[in-house]
């Protein structure tokens, strides 16, 4: 019998047992788990990631960030924010690719949006989408106070129908270097549909929380928040999806709560 992924990387038996109790891919060959080849993973303790936080990322947070992040840090949703490290991550990614014409699904107080923005030139843009402007506005400030609020087109609303107006439009075809999304989970195979067509070729999508609080590999009757069990699902169909799309080059990240980098080849 096939075994999927997902029962694969639940699966915590050594390979003998595994082989024993008929685990496999269904075609006779065995699947590799970490465990037996070692990996070169070194996040092993909280302790390891607060270092990284302490040494190298708020060392090096710009000002405006820092105070964007405190003032998140006393909003009740805090959880929702990208975390310092992964703004860091994507801004860096945002340099290197030379990415100018942008967008972001799901901007919240607009951490990973000012990580961006900071990141990109002068005459660069992203089009940023949310359904809650409020929210957005509680980071305005800041990222005014960084003086590159006038790269961001910010549209209240639902991102789907906006991006179907994109679509509509044959010149917006191929016309983004990079996309960030990081919204609502069960949209994000349809966002991907659109986000295809919008993407330049060699141009990157990054979709955030692929690793969904680490439940991607939790057995479906473990205990679980109503909220990660809700969209739990969606992100292992993304998963699946994104892993056997030929239309992208994919990379996926253990940065926050798991970043998938997936670059346009078709
Ligand atoms: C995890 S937060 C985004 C965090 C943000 N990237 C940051 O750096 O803090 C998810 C956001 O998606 C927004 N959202 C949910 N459904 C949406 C939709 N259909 N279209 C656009 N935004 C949506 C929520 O309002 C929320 O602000």
């Amino acid at each position: 019998m096939a075994t999927t992924a997902t029962e694969a990387t639940k699966t915590t038996a050594p390979a003998q047992e595994q082989q024993a109790n008929g685990n496999g891919n269904g075609n006779g060959e065995q699947k590799t788990r970490h465990s037996e080849v070692g990996h070169k993973s070194l996040l092993k303790s909280d302790d390891l990631y607060q270092y990284i936080l302490d040494t190298s990322v708020y060392p090096r947070e710009p000002e405006s960030m820092k105070e964007l992040r405190e003032i998140t840090a006393k909003h009740p949703w805090n959880l929702m924010t990208t975390s310092a490290d992964e703004g860091q991550f994507l801004n860096m990614l945002i340099k290197l690719i030379g990415a100018k014409k942008t967008m972001e699904i799901g901007v919240y107080t607009g951490y990973s949006l000012l990580a961006t923005a900071l990141a990109l030139p002068e005459d660069g843009t992203i089009l940023a989408m949310d359904i809650n402007r409020e929210n957005y506005e509680l980071g305005l400030p800041c990222i005014n106070k960084a003086g590159v609020g006038h790269k961001i087109d910010f549209r209240e609303g639902p991102a789907l129908p906006v991006l179907d107006d994109l679509v509509a439009d044959k010149e917006q075809h191929g016309s983004f270097d990079f996309a960030f999304v990081d919204a609502d989970k069960d949209n994000y195979l349809s966002y991907h549909e659109r986000l295809l067509k919008l993407v330049r070729p060699g141009g990157l999508i990054g979709y955030d929380n692929t690793l969904w609080n680490g439940s991607v590999v939790l057995p479906d009757d473990a205990p679980m928040r109503k909220y990660i069990r809700f969209y739990r699902d969606f992100v292992l169909a993304l998963n699946s999806a994104l892993a056997a799309d030929d239309r992208v080059e994919i990379c996926q990240l253990p940065v926050g709560d798991g970043v998938t980098l997936c670059r346009r080849v078709k």
